[in-house]
């Protein structure tokens, strides 16, 4: 007899609570009001420090409440209007009601209070640019329901997506094609088949890439690439079931690096191939990156997390080697065009799972620098090998500010000290924090 799945307990809505009045005097990193009644934490999207609100608790726990804001009693002289008309529902932005001045304060304070073990309020430098109009990257959700078609982001509060008109985080001329496909896509065909849609836009233009979800029919692509050639875009469609687009050599994105001093780079990439979101402030990084590490002809560099070779191509023009450490297959080859494409010979690539040790391949280089920019996980099961290789100094790029926190304590525990930290606002309106530590071996 087959066996019979047992239902699947779902949890029962909470009942709301009453309005009442909250003094908000905090902020998490998630930009949620902290205020404190009887004691007890209520975390309430939306407040800001400072204010009175009244709100009602949604979800009431042991240790802390949430609630909704209702009402604005006093607000703070700190709030300002959202700019986006869909930063209530739309869960992209977290901190468009809060000015940048206070944004940056807000998520300096947060990574002062992560690196407290490590760093002094006067230590954090800070790397910014443009607050709107800076991602050359995102992906929309689409959804189909009674014959409707609704493109947009994920919702705040749900997982339902949001429709979306105009997204002032974008790139100009990504919220100009995303009108354009927007008002194509809604009553096509070609709707009922996506599974979700991904813009870009590098220096070689703008692309679009379509999940399908079934096969799609020559006639429709035909027409799609009509709206491609006259929009001026590149169309890349990614068959079912398959992991990535089919892209040939030909037709790979690329991205342009400056130097001030050693002329520009090229870097080819698969449209889906990781990329940094914010192309100016990814140059600024760069360029602050070898400022810092200060290389001279000597050194040899280890780039782990390496990707395309975002780093590696900057290390190498003032390096004597560099090595760069990659998971995936394919960008490792695509690191390789790069360095070929680029005419640079002292640097190579390594395919390798860097939660593994692989001293061995290493073994044979005297080490001088390590450049690592882990994804949020962190580092630290790789820490241990960097350790053994000895390196003077060790650039340390975070998207995690807790795991960063835990590897540099260790690290200095293992015998380094951190020299400078800088604040880096890659993704301004919203939560994210990006860092960059440097660290140095004491003698
Ligand atoms: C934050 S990205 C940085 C990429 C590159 N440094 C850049 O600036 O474009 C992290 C990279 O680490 C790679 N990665 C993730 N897990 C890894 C692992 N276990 N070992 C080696 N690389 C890994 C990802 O594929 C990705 O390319
Ligand atoms: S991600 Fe875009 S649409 Fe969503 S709130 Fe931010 S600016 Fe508005």
């Amino acid at each position: 007899m087959r066996k019979r799945t047992p239902p699947r307990r779902i949890a029962k809505p909470q009942p709301l609570g009453p309005v009442m009045t909250y003094a908000v005097d905090g902020l998490t990193h998630e930009a949620k009001g902290v205020a404190r009644l009887q004691g007890k934490v209520t975390f309430i999207e939306g407040a800001l420090p400072g204010e009175t609100v009244t709100a009602q608790v949604t979800k009431a726990g042991r240790r802390f409440d949430e609630a909704v804001l209702k009402d604005i009693l006093e607000p703070s002289p700190d709030r300002m209007d959202p700019a986006c008309s869909h930063f209530h529902q739309c869960g992209g932005c977290s901190f468009q009601h809060l000015t940048n001045e206070k944004q940056l304060a807000a998520k300096a304070d947060w990574l002062q209070g992560q690196l407290r073990h490590l760093i002094t309020t006067q230590d954090l430098e800070l790397l910014s640019d443009v607050s709107i109009g800076y991602r050359r990257r995102a992906r929309l959700s689409i959804h189909r329901k009674n014959g409707k078609t609704v493109l947009g982001y994920r919702g705040k509060a749900s997982n339902d997506i949001v429709s979306i008109e105009r997204c002032i985080v974008l790139t100009e001329r990504l919220q100009k094609v995303f009108a354009s496909l927007k008002s194509a896509l809604l009553e096509d065909e070609l709707a009922v088949i996506l599974g979700h849609i991904e813009l870009l836009e590098d220096t070689k233009g703008v692309s679009v890439v379509f999940r399908l979800t079934s096969p799609l029919v020559n006639e429709l692509k035909k027409q799609w690439d009509n709206w491609a050639q006259a929009q001026d875009v590149s169309v890349y469609w990614q068959a079912p079931k398959s992991s990535k687009a089919d892209v040939t050599l030909d037709s790979m994105r690329y991205y342009d690096l400056k130097d001030r001093d050693l002329g520009e780079i090229r870097l080819i990439y698969h449209p889906q191939d990781f990329t940094q979101v914010n192309a100016t402030m990814n140059q600024k990084m760069v360029t602050q990156a070898m400022d810092w590490l200060n290389l001279n002809d000597q050194d040899v560099v280890l780039d782990l997390f390496c990707g395309v070779g975002n780093f590696s191509l900057p290390l190498a023009q003032r390096a004597r080697t560099v090595i760069g450490v990659e998971l995936q297959e394919s960008m490792v080859d695509h690191a390789r065009k790069n360095a070929q494409l680029n005419h640079m010979d002292n640097v190579s690539f390594i395919a390798a799972d860097l939660t593994k040790s692989f001293q061995n391949e290493l073994s044979n280089e005297q080490v001088t620098k390590v450049l690592l920019d882990p994804p949020r996980a962190g580092a630290f099961e790789f820490l241990d090998s960097i350790i053994k290789i000895g390196p003077i100094q060790i650039l340390y790029v975070s998207c995690n500010a807790s795991t960063l926190a835990r590897d540099a304590e260790y690290l200095v525990a293992k015998g380094y000290r951190v020299l400078r930290v800088s604040l880096m606002d890659m993704f301004p309106q919203t939560s994210h924090v990006e860092t960059m530590m440097l660290l140095q071996k004491k003698k």
